[in-house]
């Protein structure tokens, strides 16, 4: 077994270094960004710019659904457009948020009380500003952060490896990673509804138990897109995540 950021580990003192002697039982793990035992992943989506990458955050709860790693969608930078983190905020209301600002430090304190005590992990595309919310959750440290390529307005890859920080303030550790922008889930088409939090309470209800709600009769979900109890994009950007596993 190789060690990951977050491992609990036995080691032994030796001359200068320590060596590990054993990794003990992991409580969970997941594959990007390569992390183990933790309590929350805080996936960052920016309310401005680089411009949210839905398909891939979407991915990105279904992996921690997966691995029974409660998810915490942080929609950061809403100090540069307010509207479009209330749309992100909406659409991820099946989900705990908290919108946040690294700039002007709204929502900081929210997010403090959020991960009191916890082991988080920070997730997403690079640029959405996972280390100026550590910088801000605790004011003593000054990671690098990265600008946006003028060309492309994609992050330039400031951080190079996943690190883990204590957070005096509120008692946490949050392992910092690499923000990344390709991902796909690993599963079978017929279980990634399961993980949907706002589909749960319709997908009983559809005439088949085998439903993918996509193309079959009488089907729950598709009936809640209809009428608005569960959110378009969210369910759009599903067929094309189960579409995507048929091609394969
Ligand atoms: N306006 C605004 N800019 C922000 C905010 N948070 C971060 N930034 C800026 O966004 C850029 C990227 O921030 P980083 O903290 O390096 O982003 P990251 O997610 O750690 O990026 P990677 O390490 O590449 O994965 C920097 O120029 C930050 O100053 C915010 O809340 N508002
Ligand atoms: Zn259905």
């Amino acid at each position: 077994m190789k060690p990951m950021v977050g491992d609990l580990v036995e080691f032994e003192e030796l001359a200068g270094y320590n060596s590990i002697e054993e990794i003990l039982p992991r409580k969970n793990e997941i594959r990007r960004p390569a992390v183990a035992n933790i309590d929350r992943m805080l996936l960052v989506l920016s309310a401005g710019k680089p411009a949210a990458d839905l398909l891939l955050a979407d991915k990105l709860l279904i992996q921690a659904e997966q691995n029974n790693v409660v998810p915490l969608v942080v929609i950061n930078k809403t100090d540069t457009d307010g509207k479009r983190a209330e749309e992100l905020e909406e659409q991820y209301a099946c989900y705990n948020t908290v919108l946040t600002s690294a700039r002007n430090t709204e929502g900081i304190d929210a997010l403090k009380e959020r991960i009191r005590t916890l082991c988080v992990c920070l997730a997403g595309q690079s640029a959405v500003g996972k280390s100026s919310l550590i910088n801000r959750l605790d004011e003593s440290f000054d990671l690098e952060t990265g600008g946006l390529s003028k060309k492309t307005d994609r992050g330039k890859h400031t951080t190079r490896q996943a690190e883990l920080f204590y957070i005096k303030d509120c008692d946490a550790y949050v392992v910092d990673t690499p923000g990344f922008s390709m991902f796909d889930v690993e599963m079978k088409k017929k279980e990634i509804a399961g993980y949907y939090p706002d589909f749960s309470q319709f997908r009983q209800k559809c005439r088949f138990v085998s439903c993918l709600h996509d193309r079959e009769p009488d089907c729950a979900v598709k009936q809640a897109v209809e009428t608005g109890k569960i959110n378009r994009e969210r369910y759009e950007r599903y067929l094309r995540i189960i579409h995507s596993l048929e091609e394969k």
